[in-house]
């Protein structure tokens, strides 16, 4: 099996042993210089419509912790923005650091953030989300930055469920969350397109980073890195640092949705 992680011997820089894609055209995340990116006024508003009934449930699954949700009808959906058609939403996650100086994937020139979230969608054209995660335009996820400041309710709620799966495979219901509570006010994005950040590092996504950060205080922060790599009875490991780092252009464009 292709166990992956972040440490020394199995992190981002030993994927293309077993993930050869790791060294393609479309790779995640990226460094965002916002001088390059070019302004599309073509670019619609991004829509999420989400219903917090869809969502089921909190897993530790070793590299992060993601909220699943149902996903049979389209109940909790993403449209417009830089995509055709209608995406559903499938789980979000997040990326995050040991220390409040690192943590998210992609960097704004060169500026890390403390914490990414992942907002996971797929593409309705295809059956199932597994058959959407090999297509090129399979996938779209929005990304939020986290930054430093006031604690942040919404957030809390989810950071309160983390006892419950402190460690890999842990896993206990989650009813009744809105994930538009997520979002920052302004929904304002830069868009390219990419891949998975994590093995099989899939190029199938249609990346839309949200330019305006949510607040995350250091006490949540801390309560992030509560968590454990590793499951029960393994030697514990602190779940910090599950980003990949910026990953080359190769020639791609980033378009803003703004001027
Ligand atoms: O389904 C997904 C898994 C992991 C990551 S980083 C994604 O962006 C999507
Ligand atoms: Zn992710």
């Amino acid at each position: 099996s292709h166990a992956w992680g972040y440490g020394p011997n199995d992190g981002p820089d030993t994927w293309a042993e077993n993930f050869p894609v790791a060294n393609g055209p479309r790779q995640s995340p990226i460094d965002i210089i916002p001088g390059h990116a070019q302004h599309d006024p073509a670019l619609k508003p991004l829509k999420l419509k989400y219903d917090p009934a869809t969502s089921k449930g909190i897993l530790n699954n070793g590299h992060s912790f993601q909220v699943d949700f149902a996903d049979d009808d389209d109940s909790s959906t993403l449209t417009g923005g830089p995509i055709t058609g209608t995406y559903r939403l499938r789980q979000f996650h997040f990326h995050w650091g040991c220390s409040d100086d690192q943590g998210s994937e992609h960097t704004i020139a060169g500026t890390k953030f403390p914490c990414e979230l992942h907002l996971v969608h797929w593409n309705t054209k295809y059956p199932s989300f597994a058959d959407a995660a090999s297509q090129p335009d399979g996938l779209a996820v929005v990304g939020v930055f986290l930054k430093i400041g006031a604690a942040n309710p919404s957030l809390q709620k989810v950071l309160d469920a983390l006892d419950a799966i402190k460690s890999k495979g842990k896993q206990t219901t989650f009813s009744n969350f809105d994930p538009a509570t997520l979002l920052p006010g302004s929904l304002e994005y830069w868009t390219y397109d990419g891949s998975l950040t994590t093995p099989p590092l899939l190029e199938s996504v249609t990346w839309i980073v949200l330019r305006e950060p949510i607040s995350v205080s250091p006490a949540q922060m801390a309560k992030f890195r509560s968590l454990l790599f590793s499951a029960d009875g393994e030697s514990p490991c602190r779940m910090v640092d599950n980003y990949r780092p910026p990953q080359p252009l190769k020639g791609r464009k980033v378009r803003s949705s703004f001027k």
